[in-house]
């Protein structure tokens, strides 16, 4: 059987140079592109790749994912720098290539998407939820994509339960000390030398506390989310928002 042919876009980058390695040593994927900062959007289309995999910045994501949606070129998303604005613009593209199918994946790693999951259950059954990212300093983002999407799932879940507001009397606080507002969550970025990437997602309730946390301690946590995403995508039309879809979670 002929190997699915795949470029990666930000290759000499943190995750992008892990992911040139997992599809070179797929043994169903074949690596025929691996493109950085300044190099030819056209070698896609002459190295005949099927599916993009999208590890650059917020300011390259757009005009690549335009070039591939084009080109009729399946991509897996994992850049950050999502608002509802760009989502609504790529829906537009996708509906004029309506065969290209996009996944965007705030996070490939499967204990990063366990943790959404669990902290949208448990949300409503606590007062008060808020979430802490922790990351290596040089990521350029802040809150991370996966806090945020972390936060408007919270957020959801808390509306649909009909959850009151949580309770907050501080009312003086330097700009930021009580974080970001994510949809009515607090979320709060730590930068620090030595980490990767980690989450804490923290809930309370009367005499009680759940603290659910994840931690990345290495770039090869992402792979199998990515070679997951790179193999679905190619019968999967449209956008796909979350690695949860393609995967069999109850
Ligand atoms: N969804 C997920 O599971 C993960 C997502 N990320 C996200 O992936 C992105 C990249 O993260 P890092 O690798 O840490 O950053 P990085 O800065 O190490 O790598 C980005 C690379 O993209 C290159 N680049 C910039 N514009 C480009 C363009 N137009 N075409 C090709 N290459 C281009 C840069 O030169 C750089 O080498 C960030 O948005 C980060 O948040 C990172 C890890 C996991
Ligand atoms: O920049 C990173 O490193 C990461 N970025 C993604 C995010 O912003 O959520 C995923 C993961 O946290 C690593």
């Amino acid at each position: 059987m002929s190997k699915l042919r795949v470029a990666v876009l930000g290759a000499k980058g943190r995750i992008g140079s892990e992911a040139v390695r997992a599809v070179e040593a797929a043994e169903d994927l074949e690596l025929v592109a691996a493109l950085g900062s300044g190099d030819r959007l056209e070698t896609l289309v002459e190295t005949g790749a099927r599916v993009a995999v999208e590890l650059t910045t917020p300011a390259s994501v757009m005009g690549n994912l335009d070039f591939c949606v084009r080109h009729g070129i399946h991509a897996v998303v994992g850049t950050t720098g999502w608002t509802e604005e760009r989502l609504a613009h790529l829906k537009g593209l996708l509906d004029q290539s309506p065969e290209t199918g996009v996944l965007i994946a705030p996070n490939f790693s499967i204990g990063a998407v366990l943790t959404m999951k669990f902290a949208e259950a448990a949300a409503p059954y606590f007062e008060s939820v808020e979430v802490v990212e922790l990351h290596h300093p040089n990521k350029v983002d802040a809150p991370s994509g996966t806090a945020t999407r972390t936060a408007q799932l919270i957020a959801a879940a808390r509306e649909r339960a009909g959850s009151a507001p949580q309770p907050d009397a501080t009312v003086t606080a330097l700009d930021g000390a009580r974080g970001a507002n994510v949809d009515g969550v607090p979320v709060h970025a730590v930068r620090l030398r030595g980490l990767l990437a980690h989450q804490e997602v923290l809930l309370g309730g009367e005499g009680e506390t759940l603290t659910i946390r994840h931690d990345s301690l290495h770039h090869s946590s992402f792979m199998p989310g990515i070679l997951l995403g790179v193999r679905r995508i190619v019968t999967t039309p449209g956008l796909t928002f979350g690695l949860e879809h393609f995967l069999d979670l109850k």
